[in-house]
């Protein structure tokens, strides 16, 4: 299952599947008011195969903008599959997102740092905002005690998708508030120095994810840099055609089921 934020973002991941024809998007209603998108996705590049044989089919939610609706959406979903018999293998969060420029915070598999474009497969899926703060500073919910503010995706998984795409790896960090001065970028980029990407939804996700047992993936295509607010300057068209671009080129690279099943979760 793929989540996405909005509509745009849903039509981007699904444009690829398969080979681009639209009639064969099947709508699948869940309970409540939100529909499931189901696409098949050719197992190569570009060539649908006539026998479907290592073809993968997903299901793709617009499920709103942040994490309380990401994870809404992303329950109901798990749920509904897990009742009919059919639970998901993989639950990817994909979307557009602000980059996070600081050429140590990812290591490049090819290409230049998080600009316009660039997409970034994170290696955890991190709350940012998600604590408590205090006149020394923020502190995340685990260190009052309670649950986990990070989600590792399976590592191999991470790198093999990385390779496929050409995409950077990196933390991509979840914030209910997008950030839109200096000051909080620069906090943010401070305490967690291996960033390379923000977001809304990622870790409403995950959580609902590893609810279900069921290993998470986060992919983001960068439309702006993480900074003071400059709506204007956010490139969406040409994020959202690499979103397309790295789900048609990251099909192929998923592989066996069996090899994705660590779910892994780790305190800061
Ligand atoms: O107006 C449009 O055409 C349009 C098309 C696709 C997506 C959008 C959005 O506004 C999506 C909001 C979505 O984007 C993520 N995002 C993007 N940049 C950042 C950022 O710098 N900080 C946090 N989140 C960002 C986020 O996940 C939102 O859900 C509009």
């Amino acid at each position: 299952m793929i989540v996405t934020a909005v509509a745009a973002e849903r039509d981007a991941v699904t444009r690829v599947a398969p080979a681009g024809a639209p009639g064969d998007v099947v709508p699948l209603p869940l309970p409540g008011s939100q529909v499931l998108h189901r696409v098949r996705y050719a197992s190569a590049p570009g060539a649908a195969s006539a026998t479907g044989a290592g073809d993968v089919l997903a299901d793709v939610l617009a499920a709103g903008v942040g994490p309380a609706a990401a994870s809404c959406g992303a329950a109901t979903a798990l749920t509904a599959a897990a009742l009919a018999g059919a639970p998901y293998d993989l639950v990817v969060s994909a979307g557009i997102g602000g980059g996070i420029v600081r050429t140590e915070a990812a290591v490049p598999s090819s290409g230049p740092g998080p600009g316009p474009g660039t997409v970034v497969v994170a290696t955890a899926v991190v709350a940012a905002d998600l604590g408590a703060e205090a006149p020394d500073g923020f502190r995340p919910v685990t260190e009052l005690g309670f649950g986990t503010v990070r989600h590792l995706p399976p590592e191999a998984l991470v790198q093999a998708v990385a390779m496929a795409t050409g995409a950077l790896t990196g933390e991509v960090l979840t914030v209910s508030t997008v950030t839109g001065t200096a000051e909080r970028a620069a906090e943010l980029a401070a305490r967690h120095p291996r960033a390379a990407a923000e977001a809304m939804e990622g870790f409403g996700v995950a959580e609902a994810a590893a609810a279900h047992g069921v290993p998470v993936l986060e992919i983001r295509a960068v439309s702006n840099a993480v900074g003071p607010r400059d709506r204007a300057a956010w490139r969406i068209p040409e994020a959202l055609r690499a979103l397309t671009s790295a789900f048609g080129m990251m099909v192929p690279a998923l592989g066996n089921p069996a090899s994705w099943k660590t779910v892994r979760t780790e305190d800061e």
